[in-house]
């Protein structure tokens, strides 16, 4: 199923043409993107290109060098209580027990409402759990529990399931993406995994050189098989234009010129049969 943006309780977010230096470097370029409400984006891009560096800003723990961020035509200044972040790491607070990380600066009275969002995310049994009980898994849907106990109208995900084995990450995805369709915020998903931004993405934002290179619609089904053409054929078209970026220029030139046939030795690096 399709998310409806029309009945979402995400907010819309816009970046009117920011760049971010660090000193004399560069890290994103006159970026500019609009973002609907409820909609789940992917940003991908090779390690280094910005990507976390995009996120930060959007959570207002870092300001633009130049141009504006906005959520629903208002101006990020710092942090907001409708945006959450979820990192690579669940931080956890190893001193408190899983239902207190939840409710974590919430009232005192609202153990009832954390003890539900532990229920939706599979873990109402671990609630007295000490984190340090968890399996990495576990403490990511208590990551992700204690994000959705503030009822985010966003929520940024910094490749929160980058250090998860393939099985678990799988789950994790299935998990966010159940949770967006019913609860309606906007995700912005930073990941280094592309079938990942295709499995679970709206849109898929290439970042290189620090620009937009490609922004791609993903109209696929819900809930998505990887292993169809369609999946594929999105999959590929992301892969390709990342790789086509970084081949030596020696490599594209044989190619073009279909010289490597002919000289034994490159065929090999070239993949040519
Ligand atoms: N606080 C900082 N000071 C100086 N340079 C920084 C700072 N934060 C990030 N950078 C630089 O900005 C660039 C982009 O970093 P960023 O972490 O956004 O990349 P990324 O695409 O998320 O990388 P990865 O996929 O490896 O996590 C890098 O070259 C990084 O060294």
């Amino acid at each position: 199923m399709t998310q409806i943006f029309q009945t979402s309780n995400g907010l819309r977010l816009s970046l009117n043409n920011i760049s971010k230096n660090y000193g004399v470097r560069s890290v994103l370029n006159d970026v500019g993107l609009n973002i609907e409400p409820g909609q789940f984006v992917a940003i991908v891009g090779r390690s280094g290109c910005g990507k976390s560096t995009l996120l930060r800003l959007v959570a207002g723990l870092e300001k633009t060098s130049e141009g504006t961020i906005q959520m629903d035509a208002q101006p990020v200044q710092g942090l907001s209580d409708d945006v959450r972040v979820m990192f690579q790491e669940a931080r956890l607070l190893p001193w408190r027990k899983v239902i207190d990380n939840v409710a974590l600066g919430l009232p005192k009275n609202a153990l009832e409402k954390a003890s539900q969002v532990l229920k939706r995310v599979g873990l109402e049994e671990r609630a007295q759990d000490w984190p340090a009980k968890l399996s990495g898994g576990q403490r990511q849907r208590v990551a992700l529990a204690r994000a959705l106990v503030h009822q985010p109208k966003l929520l940024l995900l910094d490749e929160p399931l980058g250090a998860l084995d393939a099985l678990t990450r799988i789950e994790m995805q299935q998990l966010i993406e159940g949770l967006w369709e019913n609860e309606g915020f906007t995700a912005l998903l930073v990941t280094h995994d592309v079938q990942e931004a295709v499995a679970l993405a709206d849109r898929v934002i290439l970042i290189e050189d620090g620009q937009v290179a490609l922004d791609l619609k993903i109209d696929l089904v819900r809930p998505r098989a990887h292993g169809t053409v369609e999946f594929a054929a999105l999959e590929k078209e992301i892969l390709d234009r990342v790789l086509q970026k970084k081949k030596p220029a020696l490599i594209t030139h044989l190619e073009q010129t279909s010289v490597p046939r002919k000289i034994k030795g490159l065929d090999l690096a070239l993949g040519a049969g």
